[in-house]
């Protein structure tokens, strides 16, 4: 029996402290989970945009991964920023041997616009890492990346869903539609169903890490054994709260708000709709 849940994050940093690494272990922490981390990239950015990014060596993401993987539980991981192929190779090599579930939000562009991975590494993110995933959480954008179709409606997000599944080989895929108009609704294919998550869309602009806190949050449920669709279910809480009283902070897009979902307990507006 394990006393306590542990959770491991890959991916870059955010020094202003709204997405990457930083939102991935302040959302751990919040969900009770014991959080570790593989830096991968270290990227000056703030609620603006993205200023510069330097990558860490192969040698030391291996380096890192291998003091991680030698010593410590992991009984979820997920991974964020990934830059280039190089490093999605590595990381692969590495992860193929962990028996946990995999939650992996595959990031491109952050909330400013800015790119974050090499666009020729795509592929191999699609062919090789995709089909080791427990959960797969794209956001629009990424979801017609990785299908190479439009995706408009919310049947087209159900079907992207299924086609992560079925034709790319993630176990479970989430289609984020938080880029969409309207309710801000999710359609996760967990292999045999569409289950849909719904909440109200806020009025904000301080959406910055969005992707990284649910994504953690998911991956933070299923180390405490959670199963998948109660996992996002909760997951989808905790984000909208963390949207509905975010911060603002900064002079762009502001970040979450990562203790609002402890305090507002019961102001949960989301619903499972299907
Ligand atoms: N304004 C909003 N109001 C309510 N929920 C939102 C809003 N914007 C995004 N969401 C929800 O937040 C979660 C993250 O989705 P989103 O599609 O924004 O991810 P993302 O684009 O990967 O995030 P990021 O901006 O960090 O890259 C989803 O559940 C989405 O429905
Ligand atoms: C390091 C990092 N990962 C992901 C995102 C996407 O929000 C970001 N802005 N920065």
């Amino acid at each position: 029996m394990k006393n306590v849940a542990c959770a491991l994050t890959i991916a870059g940093t955010d020094p202003s402290g709204g997405a990457g690494i930083h939102a991935d272990l302040k959302t751990f922490q919040e969900l009770k989970t014991y959080g570790m981390s593989v830096i991968t990239s270290i990227v000056s950015q703030n609620t603006t945009g993205v200023q510069a990014v330097s990558h860490v060596s192969l040698e030391m993401i291996e380096q890192q991964l291998d003091s991680i993987i030698s010593d410590m539980p992991i009984h979820a991981f997920k991974t964020g920023m990934i830059a280039n192929q190089d490093m999605m190779k590595l990381i692969y090599n590495k992860i193929k041997h962990l028996d946990a579930p995999y939650v992996m939000d595959p990031v491109m562009v952050a909330t400013s616009g800015d790119t974050l991975i090499e666009r020729d590494s795509r592929n191999y993110l699609r062919k090789n890492l995709l089909p080791l995933t427990t959960i797969v959480t794209p956001n629009i954008p990424e979801t017609e990346y990785l299908i190479g179709e439009k995706v408009e409606t919310d049947e087209d997000m159900k079907q992207a869903a299924e086609m992560l599944v079925k034709n790319f080989g993630a176990k479970a895929a989430l289609v984020k539609g938080g880029h969409r108009e309207g309710d801000a609704v999710d359609f996760l294919y967990d292999g045999s169903r569409i289950h849909s998550f719904s909440a109200p869309r806020i009025n904000t602009n301080n959406t910055h890490g969005t992707g990284c806190t649910y994504a953690a949050a998911i991956t933070a449920n299923l180390s405490q054994g959670l199963p998948l669709n109660i996992a996002v279910k909760q997951a989808k809480h905790y984000v909208t709260l963390a949207i509905k009283y975010s911060l603002d902070l900064g002079a762009g897009s502001g970040p979450t708000n990562h203790w609002a979902p402890r305090i507002h307990t019961n102001n949960l507006t989301t619903t499972e709709v299907e």
